[in-house]
């Protein structure tokens, strides 16, 4: 059985879109399929999958899911590489939302909810063509506790940010204290009982800093849109910018990252918005 895919990135985090409006084709993605997608060498690449199914659709297989999107007609489903399910995916909302104005499924102009794991998430063009920017209301951010990660012999402090996923955020001297991120850095299982995204950051100026994340499920990713969110907040934090009269709202951190920049605000209601490009490279069929 031959069926659709397109391939897209968000500051070279990448995805392979699987259109599935009814529900009919992928209803029970299989972790072999989403394995068998994302692999590199005998498959399509990506860092995971971004299933575009239909609200209504949706809550035949999952109705939790579907009641979180409640006023969204779109689901953004997404995977990890590994097959695992994450609730929300920064970069991959951005993805989705030009997929679904590029196929004229949503009115152009107007803002976009996609429902995900996480609620409802609203994408907006950013002003001009919206490859080169989409704004995504990333809701408000949870800073947790404080925690530990490590690689190897070497151990940080972490400020543990809940996006809707769970993050840990260390402060390093260099980006490449973090080492080669081949394998999970060390964090406490008792504190992220299903995994943890973990992002290294440097400071690179008032406002400004680079990271780099090695992402539940899927390893180190060349960026991760609610890292960087979860990085910005404990920035913010540290900088004594939030609840303060030098409050951050209003103010935009720079954040780089390995496959380029986002930029992220937080409103007057607390809300995180994230600004960044979204790219589809390639479409065709497939039957893996
Ligand atoms: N790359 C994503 C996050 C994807 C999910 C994450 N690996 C998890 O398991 O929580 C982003 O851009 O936010």
């Amino acid at each position: 059985m031959t069926y659709p895919f397109l391939k897209g990135h968000g500051t070279r985090n990448d995805f392979v879109l699987l259109p599935d409006h009814d529900g009919s084709v992928h209803g029970g993605l299989a972790v072999e399929r989403v394995r068998a997608l994302c692999d590199r060498r005998a498959g399509i690449g990506g860092d995971g999958v971004l299933r575009v199914v239909r609200t209504a659709a949706l809550a035949a297989t999952d109705p939790g899911a579907a009641a979180l999107a409640e006023g969204a007609e779109w689901f953004m489903d997404y995977r990890n590489a590994d097959g695992s399910v994450s609730e929300m995916c920064g970069n991959g909302v951005r993805v989705f939302a030009l997929h679904l104005l590029q196929e004229g499924l949503v009115e152009p102009g107007t803002p976009i909810p996609v429902g995900t794991r996480d609620g409802v998430k609203v994408v907006t063009p950013a002003g001009g063509a919206p490859e080169d920017g989409l704004t995504v209301d990333m809701g408000a951010p949870r800073l947790v506790g404080r925690t530990e990660v490590s690689v190897g012999e070497r151990a940080w402090p972490a400020r543990h940010v809940d996006m809707g996923n769970p993050h840990a955020v260390a402060f390093v001297d260099s980006l490449d204290d973090a080492g080669a991120l081949t394998e999970a850095p060390g964090h406490d299982a008792g504190v992220y009982p299903d995994g943890v995204n973990v992002e290294f950051v440097v400071r690179r100026g008032p406002r400004h800093v680079a990271m780099r994340v090695h992402e539940r499920g899927s390893g180190e990713t060349s960026s991760c849109g609610t890292g960087a969110c979860a990085v910005m907040v404990a920035a913010a934090e540290a900088d004594g910018a939030l609840g303060s009269d030098d409050d951050a709202a209003g103010a935009a951190y720079r954040v780089d990252l390995p496959g380029g920049t986002l930029t992220i605000a937080l409103d007057e209601r607390g809300h995180m918005l994230m600004t960044g490009p979204a790219v589809i490279v390639a479409r065709g069929t497939t039957d893996l």
